[in-house]
């Protein structure tokens, strides 16, 4: 696997996006990795609709909440997801209108969980892929990150989840989807922790990736 890797710098990003004030991090995390995989695969970058997997993932709870596997078993069961222009997103969960919608959807085989607690696995995930991750993140330190490389204080009660789309020899590079103005436009940096730990703020412990073909 590469020594550093940034999926911007391959065109398999979109913009960063802007959740709030709903707690759908779940929606936007896992749609960021199907957006990542469907460039690398198809060499296209089509923002893909959050808005679907708030509306329709029957295991996660809309703004209340959800889960990084129902939001990607939802993509991969459901013949997945519309783009972001057919189906925008509305800050709020509404009934499933999925089956309204005549675009074509992008669709994912699959997808597998990274071992937890292992900081190689992961950098090897991200280096193929983005892939979703957990963060805590109701601590003031996340909340209020500026830019560098984050290394705390926070607990390890994962809240958040967030897109990792690169790493570099000190630190993962991860998307959130609180907006261009948090962070570094809408990025943090978190530091690399070595070895099978769970990594800073407990961002080695639950992440996934799609498959796609
Ligand atoms: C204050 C939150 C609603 C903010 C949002 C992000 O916007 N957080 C979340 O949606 C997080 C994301 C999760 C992947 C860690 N989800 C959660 O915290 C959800 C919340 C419940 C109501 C569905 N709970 C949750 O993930 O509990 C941990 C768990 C995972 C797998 C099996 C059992 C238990």
């Amino acid at each position: 696997y590469p020594e550093s890797i940034d999926w911007r710098d391959k065109g398999a990003v979109t913009p960063v996006k802007n959740q709030n004030p709903c707690g759908s991090c779940w929606a936007f995390s896992t749609v960021a990795t199907v957006e990542g995989i469907n460039k690398i695969r198809t060499g296209k970058l089509i923002s893909l609709s959050e808005q679907e997997l708030l509306d329709c993932d029957r295991r996660s709870h809309g703004c209340k909440g959800g889960y990084q596997t129902g939001s990607i078993q939802y993509v991969a069961d459901n013949g997945g997801v519309h783009t972001e222009k057919e189906y925008p997103y509305e800050k709020k969960q509404g009934k499933c209108r999925a089956k309204e919608k005549k675009g074509t959807k992008v669709q994912i085989t699959g997808y597998k969980r990274v071992p937890a607690n292992d900081e190689i696995s992961l950098i090897q995930g991200i280096g193929n892929q983005p892939v979703s991750v957990l963060h805590e993140s109701k601590g003031r330190a996340f909340q209020l990150y500026k830019g560098g490389i984050f290394n705390g204080p926070c607990g390890y009660k994962n809240d958040h989840a967030v897109t990792a789309i690169g790493y570099g020899k000190a630190q993962l590079l991860d998307k959130n989807s609180w907006g261009p103005n948090w962070g570094e436009k809408g990025y943090i940096k978190i530091k690399r922790a070595s070895g099978k730990s769970e990594g800073t703020c407990g961002v080695y412990k639950s992440s996934y990736f799609p498959i796609k073909g």
